[in-house]
This record gives structure tokens, sequence and C-alpha cells, in this order.
């Protein structure tokens, strides 16, 4: 094994196997180093912002747009102009960074690629490390990959802009020390990319982007700010080379979207509408107000819902308004080479909701799968014709008010029996996936990320602990969840045969109890789960 040359104070306790120093180098923990140093205790500071916040809501409150930002959201000020591979993005592919799928993405014909380190991905040291290997690998034109059944991947010539998504502010990095300190896996991520990649990506006229998730305030948004003028300035690059699309996946970020851009304004390239956490945040953030933030089985919830749509249009007529790209979301269907129904399904599932976002003015969307990017281009071609984007299209028209994003009631749908094995099944399948390494995974034809597995899991702790009925008359109770979660895992075993003693269930239930019975409600199933990896 490798021994790394660490910065004073950086201790690395995860392995260091094989070229990892190539990317864990002296440069890179040094500004590891230098963020924690500066940054760290305002990250608390946020994080314990968030906690009084819920306290409030708790209490009955609620949410408004910020009243103290007036000039902000009357002022006719734009975001920086769109960075060079960020002007026509109207169809974006999103998933983890391990080499076969590294060179997938882009090989796929994309515009962008989302490399991800946040919800696709289990924050296991090799992925982390692993993938900042194989993104610097990518960008030397090195990377090249051989599956076990010896089918041999290399890169192609046209590739994807690439866009690094961190880990959110709340996760650490429990392999790295600073001071004796844990890093934050945001700023980890983020100086890694930054010192190995930065420069390559600017000898290709492009630059070092990112996709920041998860967040919940313009006050978190201006820490990231502060992070990247402070990383340029260190780094000897100009103010505005480092880029950032923000997803609005939060209820309370939704609340300050332009203060959001505002505070990225030199580095902003742009808003997201991430709706699995969106609507994960939605459960979370009212959990205990009862039958008004009450959701349907999480299959019924779809994008037409009044809350929703309140969310998305508010969105795109913000970030138009500003000259920012808005970026849609992920249609959960996954295709299938071997199935042609499950196949044509997706396909028909997924140009319906692209078809939506188009109309509604979005610049272009996600797909989760090679396969999915030319009904994605298809459809944005439709409406984009020969033109890069449609930041014209500012969507005046579009006046929402706080009560609208805060109408959950007027959702259609009911809550099922057959909703609830599915939450519970979905949440045991995907944790044990997750504690095995994959962050991302297809059950049922349906991708499932840490996202929507969050939704599962949180949909049965909010019927639990509000005493829920479900269409058919049963009563949700602990008994009954328990009863569901043995039931599916016996089915679960009689699919694995003798391969589920290797394959975490036991901990997948574990966890599962954890996070969706327990009366104190854990803020996200990652943490809990990060603490069962090595
Ligand atoms: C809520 C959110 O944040 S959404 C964004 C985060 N989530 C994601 O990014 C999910 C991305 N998608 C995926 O990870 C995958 O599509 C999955 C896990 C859902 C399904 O993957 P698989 O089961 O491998 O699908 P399938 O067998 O159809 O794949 C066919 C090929 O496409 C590749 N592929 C599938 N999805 C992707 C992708 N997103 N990126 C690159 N390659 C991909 C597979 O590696 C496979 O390649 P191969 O033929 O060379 O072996
Ligand atoms: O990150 C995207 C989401 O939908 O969550
Ligand atoms: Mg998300």
């Amino acid at each position: 094994m490798t021994t790394l040359t660490t910065p004073d104070g950086v201790a690395v306790t995860g392995p260091v196997h094989d070229r990892y120093e190539q990317v864990l180098s002296p440069a890179a923990l040094a500004l590891v180093a230098d963020l924690h140093r500066r940054f760290d205790r305002r990250r608390h500071e946020l994080l314990a912002a968030r906690f009084e916040q819920q306290q409030r809501l708790h209490a009955g409150g609620t949410l408004e747009f910020p009243a103290e930002a007036a000039q902000v959201r009357g002022g006719d000020w734009q975001v920086a102009p769109p960075a060079p591979g960020l002007v026509d993005r109207r169809v974006e592919i999103t998933g983890p960074t391990d080499a076969k799928m590294t060179i997938n993405a882009l090989n796929s014909g994309a515009k962008v690629w989302l490399a991800d380190f946040e919800d696709a991905n289990t924050p296991l040291w090799e992925n982390m490390v692993g993938g900042q290997l194989n993104l610097r690998d990518a960008l030397t034109g090195t990377l090249s990959f051989t599956a076990p059944n010896g089918k041999r991947y290399e890169l192609g010539e046209q590739q994807p802009t690439i866009v690094v998504r961190p880990r959110g502010w709340h996760l650490p990095e429990k392999h790295v020390t600073v001071d004796g300190e844990r890093v934050s896996g945001s700023l980890f991520d983020f100086a890694l990319y930054l010192v190995n990649c930065g420069r390559l990506q600017l000898d290709r006229g492009l630059g070092p982007y990112y996709y920041l998730p998860k967040m919940e305030s313009h006050l978190e948004a201006r820490l990231w700010n502060d992070v990247f003028t402070h990383a340029e300035a260190t780094l000897g690059l100009d103010t505005g080379t480092i880029r950032a699309t923000v997803l609005i996946e939060t209820v309370p970020a939704a609340f300050c979207m332009p203060e959001i851009l505002y505070e990225l304004r030199e580095h902003s390239a742009g808003l997201n509408a991430g709706r699995w956490d969106y609507l994960f945040s939605i459960i979370k953030k009212f959990r205990s107000r009862g039958a008004d933030f009450l959701l349907p089985d999480r299959n019924a919830v779809t994008m037409t819902a009044p809350f929703m749509r309140a969310y998305t249009e508010l969105l795109v007529s913000t970030c138009h308004r500003h000259g920012a790209h808005a970026i849609g979301g992920m249609a959960a269907f996954i295709p299938s080479r071997r199935d042609p129904a499950v196949n044509e399904t997706a396909l028909a599932k997924v140009r319906d909701d692209k078809t939506w976002e188009a109309g509604d003015g979005f610049d272009g969307s996600w797909v989760a799968h090679p396969d999915l990017v030319p009904v994605c281009r298809e459809v944005f071609d439709g409406v984009l014709g020969a033109a890069p984007n449609q930041l014209g299209r500012t969507r005046d028209e579009v006046s929402v008010i706080p009560a609208q994003l805060l109408n959950v009631a007027a959702t259609p749908g009911d809550k099922t029996l057959d909703g609830l094995r599915n939450a519970v099944g979905v949440g045991l399948r995907y944790l044990a996936a997750w504690l095995r390494g994959s962050g991302a995974v297809a059950i049922d034809n349906l991708m499932e990320d840490a996202a929507t597995a969050e939704i599962s899991r949180s949909q049965v702790w909010q019927w639990l602990h509000n005493d829920v009925t479900l269409a058919g008359g049963e009563k949700v109770t602990r008994a009954l969840v328990e009863q569901i979660v043995t039931e599916q895992l016996e089915r679960i075993r009689s699919g694995y045969g003798e391969a589920y003693d290797a394959a975490a269930f036991d901990a997948a239930r574990e966890l599962f109890v954890e996070v969706a019975l327990a009366d104190d409600f854990v803020d996200f199933l990652t943490l809990p789960a990060y603490e069962r990896m090595p």
C-alpha cells in the first residue's frame, strides 16, 4: 500500500489503494484543510439553523418568502452569462462515477454528464476516491475498462460537459480529519475535483462545474459562494471560473430561489428541479402537522400535483427573469433492453415528462439511462429548434404565492396497503444495495436512489406517527409495518436463494426500522447508514 504525504494537521485513515496518491495529493489535501479551517464552523452553524427552523415548523410555524431581501426579488440583476459547455443543456445524463458508468455516460450523446457523488452514490471510501481518479483519467484520456465478461470500454470522441455533484452540507468524510475533526464531504469532494481536474477542464475550454445538492437557504448558497471565491483566489483562477447549478430540492430552498441565485450570481449556472428530494423535504419538514401534509402513495404523486406545479413554475420563471438556466428533473422510469413492453412504457412516460418540462420553459432535463438520451433530446429539439435554450421565455405570467407551494392537501390519490408494502419493500431493497456499495439501483423498473428511498422511509414514518387509516380501512401501526417488513423480506429471500445471507438484508432491516419507525425522526438515512460502513 502507498503512503501519502499529508499537510500538517491532516490525517487520512482510509486505505490508500493503488494510485490514490494521484488525487489525494498534497495540493488537494492542503485545499481541503484550508477550506475546513476557514469554513467548517459556518457549515455547522447553518446545520444548526436548519434544526431551529424545524422546531418552528413543529410548533405550527410556516415558510414565507424572505422579506429582508426585497431588493433582490424586485431587482433586475442577471447572473453571469452561461459558461462554455453550459449554454446548451437540453439533455443531461446522471449517474455514478465507477469506470464503466463514467465511460458509458461520456459516450451517451448527452450534452452534460452529472458525475454523482450524491444521490446515486454510496459514499464508500473506494467510491469517493476511485470516482475522483476516474474523472481525472477521463480528462487525461487514459480511462478504459474491461468488464469481467471481457467487454472492453473506451472513451469516444464527442463527450458531454462534466458537472460534478459533491455531497450535501450534512455529510462528513470520516476518513479524513483536519486538526482531529472530520472534514465535510462537500468540501472534500469539491476540493479534490477542483485541484485534480480544474486545469484539465480549462485546457479543454470548459471549467470546473458543480451541481450543489440539498441546500435549505440562501445563506448556505452564500457559504458555497465564499468557498468558490476563496478557492479561485488560492489556485490563481479568475473569479467566476467555477460554476454551480443549485438543486432546488428542499421546501425551504423553494422559498428563496432568487436569493440563492443572487448569492451565487458570479458563479451561477442556474437551478434544477430536484423533484424526489423535494417530496422527501415536504414530508420531513411537515411530518408532525397532520392531515394537511399527508401525501398519498408515493407512486401516485406526480408532477401535476398542484404543489409540485407551483414549485416548477416558480423555478422556471425565477431562473429566466435573472438569465439563469432552469433544468428539469428525473423521471424514474428505467428502460429495459430485455423486455420490450417495459421499454416502451418507460420511453412513453419519459417522453410525457420531458414534453411538459420543455413546454413549461425548462432549458433541458435529466435522464437516468443512456437509452433515454434520444427521447429527451428529441423532445427538447422540438421546442428549442436551433436555439440552445429558452432563456428568453421569461414566463412573466407566472405568479406563485406561499400557500400554493404548501398546498399538499390538494394532491389527488389514496393511501393504500399496496402503497405501504411498496414503500417498505423499496426501502429494504435500496438500503441493502446501498450498504453493498451501490447508491442507484433499478427496482420494479424504477430508478431508486437516496432521494427516492428517503421518500419511502419517511412516508412510512409519517403515516405511522400520524395514525393514518388506509383506503381499505387498515390502521397503520407499528405491528402492521413490522409484519410487512417480515413479509417483504420473505419474498426477497425466496428470490435471492442462497445469495440472501450475503446481501446485507439483515443490516438493511435494522437500518430501515431505525429510519422508518423510531420516534425520533432521523434527518437523513445516509447519516446512520454511513456509520455502518467501513
Ligand atoms: C433523484 C436523483 O438524484 S436522480 C439522479 C441520481 N440517480 C442516478 O443518477 C441514477 C442513474 N442511473 C443508474 O444508475 C442506472 O440506470 C440504474 C442503476 C438505475 C440501472 O442500471 P442498470 O441496471 O445497469 O441498467 P441496464 O442494465 O439497462 O444498463 C444498460 C447499460 O447502460 C449503462 N447505464 C445505465 N444507466 C447509466 C447511467 N446513468 N450512466 C451511464 N451508464 C449507464 C449500464 O452500465 C449498462 O452498460 P453495459 O451494457 O455496458 O453493461
Ligand atoms: O437530486 C434530485 C432529486 O430529485 O432529488
Ligand atoms: Mg436529490
